[in-house]
Parts: structure tokens; C-alpha cells; sequence
């Protein structure tokens, strides 16, 4: 199977997991980037069965609303019972990184409101330890140079993402050659930096279920 066909089982499989708990008054919440896309397009079909979605970036709010989906504020909601999101990477604990987007920050603040994190991923997300994915950052783009020199004292290498500014108007670095073995530590550790916004683990908040697409079919994981 391709990368993609991995990636629409796990959006069907997604679906599944929720529909049976759709009602008139459920407020979705919903990621960002190519798998997020595949649930959002099958999402449509169900859309008179639940009230609406928040999303965590206007492309994905762009996208719900195309398939006439309501979009709400996060601050005019009162529960959200799931979020649904893809991953760069994950591991048994269902730490994620994420971020490769730029969406991470609202991700994290819908995931934050969310009763059941679902992760959506291919097989290749999947990791024993997580870093060889660049981990992103999200900074004041005043603090850009300060915190990047935070970064190397760290053992990072960043990197500016040139050219991008994110939903709320800051700047992505990138952190290359950063191996991390205890996610949730270095989550706030990196959060302590002034001038960051949010960093891409999200470990402290995981996710609580995992879809991942393999040659075999769809597994489902919860934390290790
Ligand atoms: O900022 C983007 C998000 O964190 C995405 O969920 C992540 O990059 C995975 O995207 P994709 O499903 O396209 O691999």
C-alpha cells in the first residue's frame, strides 16, 4: 500500500472510532496537514449527524467549512469530546512530535480541551524514540536569535523555517539532531524558554488512542 492509501485507512478507521457517539450537540475538534485532510473530507458525509467543529488552523477550518461543516471559536464551546490529528512522529507512549505544518500551537490548545486525543498516522510515524524528526518550535519572532541560542545549549542544532509565520503570527525553528529521551521533561524544559510560544512534543498531553495504518491493517494502540 502507498504512504496515501495508509493514510485514508486510518481516516475511515477514525471515523469509525467516533460515529457511534455523534450527536446534534457534538462539537468536534479537528488537526491539521494531509491525514487531518483525509478525515475532514470523510468527515463530510456525516456532517448532518453533529453540530460543527473547531479546528486547529485556518486551512483545515477552510477545508470544514468547503464541505459545509460548521466552525466554531474554541472560546464559544463548552466541551469538545474528541480531537483528531495526524502525528510526525509517535512512539509507545503515544508522545507525539508534531508541528512539521506549523499548526502546533493550536493543536496543542484544542487537544488541551479534549476529552480523547485520537492520533491518525502511517506506520512511518511510528518510532522507538523520538527526534529524528526535527522537532519545531514556535517563537515571538522578536525572541527568534535568544532562543535559539537556548536551543544549542541544549544539544540542538536549529534552524529558522524561512518564510514561514504561523496562524498567529510567529516564526518556526526547527530543531535538528535533538534526540529526546524523556519528552515530557524536555516539553516543559523548552516551554521555560522566554520568547517560545509552544514546542511540538506533546507528551505531557499524548494521545490516548492510535490508528496506525500497516501493510496489515489498521492497528489500534493506547499508551504503553
Ligand atoms: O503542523 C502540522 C501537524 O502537526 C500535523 O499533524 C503533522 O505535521 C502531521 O502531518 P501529516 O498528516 O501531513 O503527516
Amino acid at each position: 500500500m502507498t504512504q496515501d492509501e495508509l493514510k485514508d485507512a486510518v481516516a475511515a478507521a477514525a471515523i469509525d472510532e467516533i460515529a457511534p457517539f455523534l450527536d446534534r450537540d457534538t462539537v468536534l475538534g479537528i488537526g491539521t496537514g494531509s491525514t487531518a485532510n483525509r478525515f475532514i473530507d470523510r468527515l463530510a458525509a456525516l456532517r448532518d449527524d453533529f453540530q460543527g467543529a473547531v479546528a486547529s488552523s485556518e486551512a483545515s477550518a477552510e477545508r470544514l467549512r468547503g464541505h459545509g461543516i460548521e466552525v466554531f471559536e474554541l472560546n464559544s464551546v463548552g466541551s469538545v469530546p474528541f480531537y483528531i490529528d495526524g502525528a510526525d512522529e509517535v512512539n509507545a507512549h503515544l508522545h507525539m512530535i508534531k508541528g512539521g505544518g506549523a499548526a502546533l500551537t493550536r493543536e496543542k490548545i484544542v487537544a488541551a480541551c479534549a476529552e480523547k486525543f485520537i492520533c491518525i498516522a502511517d506506520a512511518s510515524k511510528r518510532v522507538e524514540r523520538l527526534g529524528d524528526f526535527p522537532l519545531p518550535v514556535e517563537v515571538i519572532p522578536m525572541a527568534r536569535s535568544y532562543v535559539a541560542r537556548e536551543l544549542v545549549k541544549l544539544g540542538a542544532d536549529p534552524v529558522y523555517r524561512e518564510g514561514v509565520v504561523t496562524d498567529n503570527g510567529n516564526q518556526i525553528i526547527d530543531c535538528f539532531e535533538f534526540m529526546i529521551d524523556d519528552p515530557v521533561a524536555m516539553e516543559a524544559r523548552l516551554d521555560a524558554i522566554v520568547g517560545v510560544v509552544t514546542n511540538g512534543l506533546f507528551a505531557a498531553r499524548g494521545a490516548d488512542v492510535l490508528l496506525l495504518g500497516t501493510e496489515s491493517g489498521v492497528e489500534r494502540h493506547t499508551p504503553a
